[in-house]
């Protein structure tokens, strides 16, 4: 049955769970249907990321996403695929209050766009709510380290961890998340012996992202690793150089539209000949 397989194509939680320690786990944020398609040829899960807010809106931090931008684009990138497992972020504001106002928010997401799991920022204070969800059939990923949702608590995006006195902070918010029943959880801007410290202490996978090499996964922001921007993170490697490849084309077209080269005669019709 055609329906059935479809399900079963895309890679699943608990393969996602059961790969710590193992090979690792490859990710990317996606917000779009044709590069989501493109990216899963490569990686394990996609996560439809609140970033896509300053990625593709412009905005200065992710405070701005509402839930009804994370729907849309998740679905985008839900229908661009067959075979990831899917996890959209629950953005700032949908899921701090109670348990239940997280349930009902990400139940939402989820029947909207069709993912298998939701993501959501904190450590310690969010196990409630973590395990709220897991036992009521929403897979989570957790979050903890650099939580750029509370970027105005923080004032900025702050590497997490240079005080080492602060590093059982981090382990201590790891091990409350997984063991609330969180399937993975994204490590993010900790000094890397922190982030070794952190995969140790937990049975989970960790997902890397400025954090350290020996996470069981990493994840980077597509759009950061295809070069798109000219600043990045100093995390991020760029893979590409899509912003200069945008701009050549973009070049040549206006050039060719002011010298009337463009539209040639394969880009336009003719009547049918009698
Ligand atoms: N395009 C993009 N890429 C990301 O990785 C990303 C987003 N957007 N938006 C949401 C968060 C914000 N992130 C950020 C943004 C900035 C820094 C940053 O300025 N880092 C400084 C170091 C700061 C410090 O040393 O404390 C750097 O120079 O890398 C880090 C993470 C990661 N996430
Ligand atoms: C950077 C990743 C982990 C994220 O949360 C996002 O893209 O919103
Ligand atoms: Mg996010």
């Amino acid at each position: 049955m055609s329906i059935q397989t479809e399900t079963i194509r895309r890679v699943t939680v608990p393969q996602i769970r059961d790969r710590k320690g193992g090979e690792p786990i490859v990710s990317l944020t996606s917000y779009h249907a044709h590069t989501a398609a493109i990216a899963e040829k490569h990686c394990d899960f996609l996560l439809v990321g609140d970033s896509l807010g300053m990625v593709m809106h412009g905005m200065e931090s992710t405070v701005g996403v509402s839930l009804e931008l994370m729907i849309m684009h998740g679905k985008a990138v839900v229908r661009g695929t067959k075979r990831a497992l899917i996890v959209v972020d629950m953005p700032f504001g949908s899921y701090e209050e109670s348990p239940s106002q997280a349930f009902r928010n990400a139940a939402t997401i989820m029947k909207e766009t069709q993912c298998q799991a939701v993501k959501l920022e904190g450590g310690a204070r969010m196990a409630e709510t973590v395990k709220f969800l897991t036992e009521r059939g929403i897979p989570v990923m957790g979050h903890i380290g650099l939580t750029p949702q509370s970027t105005n608590v923080m004032g900025g995006f702050k590497t997490q961890g240079r005080d080492e006195d602060t590093w059982q902070i981090h382990i201590d918010d790891a091990i409350a998340v997984a063991e609330a029943g969180a399937f993975a959880i994204v490590v993010e801007g900790v000094v890397e012996p922190l982030a070794d410290k952190i995969t140790k202490a937990i049975d989970v996978p960790t997902i890397g992202i400025g954090a350290s090499k020996t996470c069981d996964g990493q994840i980077l922001v597509m759009e950061d690793m295809l070069g798109l921007n000219e600043w990045v993170p100093k995390f991020v490697k760029k893979y590409g150089a899509m912003g200069d490849a945008i701009n050549e084309a973009v070049a040549e077209y206006a050039a060719e539209v002011r010298s009337r080269a463009f539209p040639g005669t394969a880009n336009v019709y003719g009547s049918n000949k009698k």
